[in-house]
């Protein structure tokens, strides 16, 4: 179902929902931290979803014994490196990598612009070992509020040449778009490029706002478009990239079943939809499963998983030069 001759990308994916269960069971070993489990096996249900969650917020709660066991700039700088490893493994050209520092940063109040560059450092040095590209993108976690959210721009500003995207996630009901105004205003300043988390619990509206207010190219999720006709025909025209996130949006309860997944719907309307994991250890799923069978039971064609796969390398946030080196990179491989 994958193509190889095109590149495989992911372009949703968080970097701190995918730290893998041996590694937390290591840190905590490490820095003698008190962990709900001792073994990998009795651990997994504390850091995996193993049953759908009731709602969004429920399902991120599962994120945060990753984040726990985060008591160094080393653990950072060792779980970043992972990342880009498990990325390889996964068969992945390029990936979007998506963190969120003042998260990572919190239990062990490490200093939060230290949490960047030591995510920089471990992709980097990631990167170079197992052949993979990498962009960056930081994500302010809206759960915490606007000075919160307000620290954490601050810290990725410190090392802007090494971010190339700003993300607003967590908590879309509680903390709607529109708080978040001059954040997005000090991102686009800064020449990032912008993709929001919207659409997910909350409903189109979330979604206009997104791109009218905050500047944003691309949605995450963006489930609810199906719901406004007028906004399904504005994403099309624009190009505004979905970023699709299939076991994910079951998992949170955001979408009852595959079946009923709007992927199809976007790809039929000429949307520009792709297929990413999001927070794949957390899940308990990779890249392959998405493509190889959470699509196809989502009632994807072949040509249309093909599609997505094309759509992918469309909407990353890459120069046409750089697009264009990867597809001749894997064409030759
Ligand atoms: O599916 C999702 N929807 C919304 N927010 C998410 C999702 N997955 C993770 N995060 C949020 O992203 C930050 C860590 O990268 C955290 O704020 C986490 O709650
Ligand atoms: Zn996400």
């Amino acid at each position: 179902m994958i193509d190889i001759n095109l590149p495989l990308t992911d372009v949703h994916r968080h970097l701190d929902g995918n730290i893998r269960a041996q590694t937390i069971l290591d840190l905590g070993r490490q820095y003698n931290l008190a962990l709900p489990a001792t073994t990998l096996e009795t651990l997994l249900p504390h850091v995996q979803v193993t049953s759908n969650e009731p709602d969004l917020v429920s399902f991120l709660s599962k994120l945060d014994w990753g984040v726990k066991v985060l008591a160094s700039l080393d653990a950072v700088r060792r779980v970043a490196y992972e990342n880009i490893e498990d990325a390889a493994r996964n068969g992945l050209h390029y990936v979007e990598l998506r963190f969120s520092p003042r998260y990572m940063a919190m239990t062990h109040q490490l200093p939060v612009d230290g949490v960047v560059e030591a995510v920089i450092a471990g992709v980097k040095e990631g990167c170079r070992v197992f052949n993979v590209d990498a962009r960056l993108i930081g994500i302010m976690s809206r759960t915490f509020g606007e000075a919160a959210c307000e620290e954490e721009l601050n810290a990725l500003l410190a090392h802007r040449d090494g971010i190339t995207a700003l993300d607003l996630a967590g908590d879309e009901l509680g903390f709607p778009g529109h708080l978040f105004l001059d954040h997005f205003s000090r991102a686009r300043d800064a020449g990032w490029r912008i993709t929001v988390h919207a659409g997910e619990a909350a409903g189109p509206e979330s979604i206009w706002q997104a791109i009218r207010d905050l500047g944003a190219e691309r949605i995450g999720h963006g489930v609810k478009a199906v719901q406004d006709p007028a906004l399904m025909d504005f994403l099309a025209e624009k190009r505004i990239g979905i970023e699709s996130c299939l076991t994910s949006n079951i998992q949170t309860s955001t979408v009852p079943s595959l079946a009923q997944h709007p992927l199809k719907t976007f790809l039929e309307h000429g949307v520009l939809a792709s297929i990413n994991t999001d927070d794949p250890a957390v899940q308990g799923i990779d890249i392959q499963h998405e493509y190889h069978t959470a699509a196809p039971a989502a009632g994807l064609s072949k040509a249309q998983i093909r599609q997505a796969q094309i759509n992918g390398l469309e909407m990353a946030f890459l120069t046409a030069a750089e697009k264009q080196a990867l597809f001749a990179r894997v064409k030759q491989a």
